[in-house]
């Protein structure tokens, strides 16, 4: 199988089986090419070389969704093949179809909801009915566990698993190896669009794949310089409300010079602090910055003048214009204070300093893969001596090698004297990170460790609504 966009190969040969009753894991460095491969297959992308044979239907379940957000849920899953009677839509038919799809998968989910009113983790098994509908003999799963909680996690795969049980063949496209190891049974490993391993699961480790992935050892984290942080960020019962995140009386400092990191499900207010911390929302309470009141209805762009900078969590709607090219996005925010002339050359850094694939400015960022686009995000917030970065799953999406680079420049930004607000799902990115680590749950701060307290099984108590 080949494909080649413009310049980029993005797929250079590739032979791929997939087993009935098997989950074939598909890894690989942003870039590699596993997203086109997956494309190929299900028939959304063309292949300028090689064929796709499957003994029946190829579902898809996309890295980033595609919802109809305003339809209810029997709506999407049932687009295009509703039942009838006669000309009308047979709709009691088409909701007792849901629901009886999603009691045989374990994937109950109310089939009059609106679409825009769920939560991610559910979103997500609309998605997934969507394709089961049509009884797909073969299921391609894009980074499927991107955007879900650890509790999700174990659930969704006991369905996949399911799924397999009954014979389908399931093809996991992940960056999270913990998954592989636990969860497939086969592991096929892409670099610059070609395949440089395949394994049995249980003959192979995660260590083992991510230097197959990387093509060498994965970089160490920089080392933290001894840093006595100085007074920067203070909060004193700040509560805000963003969407259906809700932040109740949030009290925590964040120095010059560290990391705190905030430990949490998602969905427990985190939105809420970055969104008011980035002025998109309001807050109340009290807070101070850098010497000043930081004022509870600033914009976007007196937040950044202050030297705040904010990693998004939503790169495609919060942090980019998907069809600007590299060097425009990476200018936004500092578009008055840059002569345009260096808009180039402040690209080129980026590029540089955070590995972007393609390496040119010119390149639109939709074109670039997930974790790309996330390089050039938080190389944007980083490029211009930040006082304080709000990061917020910095590394979403993002390959082992690639992961250990961007906590790397956080790292870096910290031990430069900026404070640094990491607020993210993944406990081993706080805990690799964090100079102290918060606990929100519920919209509360619930818990405080120092590094050299930090306690994983009180944490995730903590996260999951426990007493300390
Ligand atoms: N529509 C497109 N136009 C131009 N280039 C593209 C397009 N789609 C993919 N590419 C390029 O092809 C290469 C492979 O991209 P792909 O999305 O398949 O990678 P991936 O392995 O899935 O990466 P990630 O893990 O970051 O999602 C990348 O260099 C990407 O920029």
């Amino acid at each position: 199988m080949r494909r080649r966009f413009g310049a980029v190969q993005a797929v250079a040969g590739v032979d791929l089986e997939l087993v009935p009753g098997e989950i074939h894991a598909l890894v690989g460095e942003n870039g590699a090419g596993k997203s086109t491969l997956a494309a190929i297959a299900y028939g959304a992308v063309r292949a300028d070389e090689g064929s796709v044979e499957a003994n029946g239907v190829v579902g898809l379940v996309h890295q980033h969704f595609k919802l109809i957000d305003r339809l209810r849920v029997w709506e999407n899953v049932l687009l295009n093949r509703e039942p009838r009677r006669g000309w009308q839509i047979d709709v009691a038919a088409a909701r007792e179809r849901v629901r009886r799809l999603g009691a045989t998968y374990g994937l109950e989910v109310d089939p009059d909801a609106i679409v825009e009113t769920l939560p991610v983790g559910i979103k997500q098994r609309v998605e997934l009915l969507r394709e089961l509908d049509r009884e797909p003999a073969v299921l391609l799963l894009d980074e499927p566990t991107a955007a879900l909680a650890p509790g999700e996690i174990a659930s969704f795969f006991a369905t996949v698993q399911g799924l397999a049980a009954r014979g389908t063949a399931i093809l996991v496209v992940t960056h999270k190896l913990a998954e592989v190891i636990a969860y497939s049974q086969r592991v096929t490993v892409m670099r610059a669009g070609t395949v440089v391993a395949r394994h049995l699961t249980a003959q192979t480790s995660a260590e083992q794949i991510a230097r197959e992935m990387v093509g060498g050892d994965v970089p160490a984290l920089a080392t933290r310089a001894a840093v006595t942080p100085r007074p920067l960020l203070a909060l004193r019962d700040v509560s805000a409300a963003s969407g259906t995140s809700v932040l109740e009386r949030a009290t925590f400092e964040v120095g010059a010079g560290e990391i705190v990191g905030i430990a949490g499900i998602e969905g427990n207010g985190q939105s809420a602090l970055a969104d008011a911390l980035a002025g998109v929302v309001r807050f109340s309470g009290d807070a101070a910055f850098d010497g000043a009141p930081l004022e509870p209805g600033d914009t976007p762009a007196q937040r950044l003048a202050r030297g705040i900078r904010v990693i998004p969590q939503d790169r495609r709607h919060e942090a980019l214009i998907l069809d600007w090219s590299v060097r425009d996005n990476v200018a936004l925010g500092r578009q008055r204070s840059l002569p345009l002339r260096a808009f180039g050359d402040a690209a080129r850094e980026v590029i540089a300093a955070y590995d972007v694939r393609p390496p040119n400015p010119d390149a639109v960022a939709g074109a670039l893969s997930g974790g790309n686009q996330q390089k050039v995000v938080v190389g944007r917030a980083l490029a211009s001596a930040p006082k304080l970065v709000v990061a917020y799953q910095p590394t979403r999406g993002v390959d082992v090698g690639a992961a250990a680079l961007l906590q790397s420049r956080l790292i870096e930004a910290r031990n430069a004297g900026a404070g640094v607000l990491l607020i993210s799902f993944e406990l081993d990115e706080i805990f690799a990170c964090a100079d102290r680590v918060l606990v929100i749950a519920g919209g509360r701060f619930v818990g405080a460790f120092a590094r050299a307290e930090i306690d994983r099984g009180r944490i995730g108590a903590l996260m999951a609504g426990g007493a300390a």
